[in-house]
C-alpha cells in the first residue's frame, strides 16, 4: 500500500541532501513555474546573509502577497536548534503549521533531513507533520548517489511521499539513472551550473518544471 502525504494537494516541501545544495534556487524556479507562495519556516544564518525569503522573492519575481515570513529567524549559521539556543529561543511546533496561502505552497527546509530543530524534532519530522510531498535537491556529481539514496530511505521509513529529485550541477546521466533506478524515483528536471543566478535564468529554467497537477496525480494514484 502507498502512503499519501495528508496535504499532498497544498504544495511541496523542498529539502536537499545538504545545506548549500541549491534548495533556494530550486524553490525560486518552482515558485515561478507554479505561481506559488514561498515559505521558509526556519531561517538561520542572518548574521551573514539576508536569508532565503528575499532571494526567492526577487529571483521568482513574486508579489509580496506570495511570500510568507519565516516563523523563526536566527542569527547564527547553524542548525535551528543550535541557532535558537544561542538566542534562548525554543522552537514552538505550534508555529510550524501550514499557513493560509494563495496558490500552492513551496516550503523550503534548512539544510538536509536530519537537521535538529528541537530536542525532539528534526527537519524530517517537520516534513512529516506538515504532510507535504517532497522535492529532493541533490548535487549532480560524484558522491551524490549515496547521499540521495540515504535521504530517500529516511523519507520512505516515515511514509513521506516523494515527487522526485532535482540534480543541480553539470549533467551526469549515469548518476541520474542510478538514483532513479535504486531510489525508485524520478528526476523531475535538472539545473545546470549557472554563471549568474538571475530572474531571467530562473524564468528560463521554470519552463522545464512539470505541471504541479501532474505530480499530484502521481502522488495520489
Ligand atoms: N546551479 C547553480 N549555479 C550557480 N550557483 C549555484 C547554483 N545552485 C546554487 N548555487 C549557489 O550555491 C549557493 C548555495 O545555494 P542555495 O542557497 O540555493 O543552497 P540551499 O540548499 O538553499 O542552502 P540552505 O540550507 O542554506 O538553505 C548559493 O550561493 C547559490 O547562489
Ligand atoms: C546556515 C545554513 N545556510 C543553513 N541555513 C543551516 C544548515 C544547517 C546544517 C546542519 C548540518 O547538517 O550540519
Ligand atoms: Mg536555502
Amino acid at each position: 500500500m502507498r502512503d499519501i502525504s495528508t496535504n499532498w494537494q497544498r504544495g511541496v516541501f523542498v529539502t536537499g541532501t545538504d545545506t548549500g545544495i541549491g534548495k533556494t534556487l530550486v524553490s525560486a524556479i518552482l515558485c515561478r513555474a507554479w505561481n506559488a507562495t514561498y515559505w521558509k519556516p526556519l531561517q538561520t544564518g542572518l548574521a551573514d546573509e539576508n536569508g532565503d525569503t528575499p532571494t526567492v522573492r526577487d529571483l521568482a519575481g513574486l508579489d509580496p502577497s506570495r511570500v510568507i515570513p519565516p516563523a523563526y529567524a536566527f542569527q547564527a549559521p547553524l542548525a535551528p536548534l543550535a541557532a535558537g539556543d544561542l538566542e534562548n529561543v525554543t522552537v514552538n511546533p505550534g508555529r510550524l503549521v501550514l499557513p493560509q496561502a494563495q496558490g500552492p505552497l513551496v516550503v523550503e527546509g534548512a539544510g538536509g533531513l536530519m537537521v535538529p530543530v528541537r530536542e525532539d524534532m528534526m527537519i524530517v519530522d517537520l516534513i512529516e507533520s506538515l504532510g507535504l510531498p517532497v522535492v529532493l535537491v541533490t548535487r549532480s556529481g560524484l558522491g551524490t548517489i549515496n547521499h540521495t539514496l540515504l535521504s530517500l530511505e529516511a523519507l520512505r521509513r516515515r511514509g513521506i511521499s516523494m515527487t522526485g529529485v532535482v540534480p543541480v550541477g553539470p549533467l551526469n546521466s549515469g548518476n541520474e539513472r542510478d538514483i532513479a533506478r535504486f531510489g525508485e524515483t524520478q528526476i523531475l528536471f535538472r539545473v545546470p551550473w549557472l554563471d549568474a543566478i538571475t530572474e531571467t535564468s530562473v524564468s528560463g529554467l521554470s519552463r522545464n518544471v512539470p505541471l504541479l497537477d501532474v505530480l499530484q496525480q502521481q502522488i495520489s494514484q
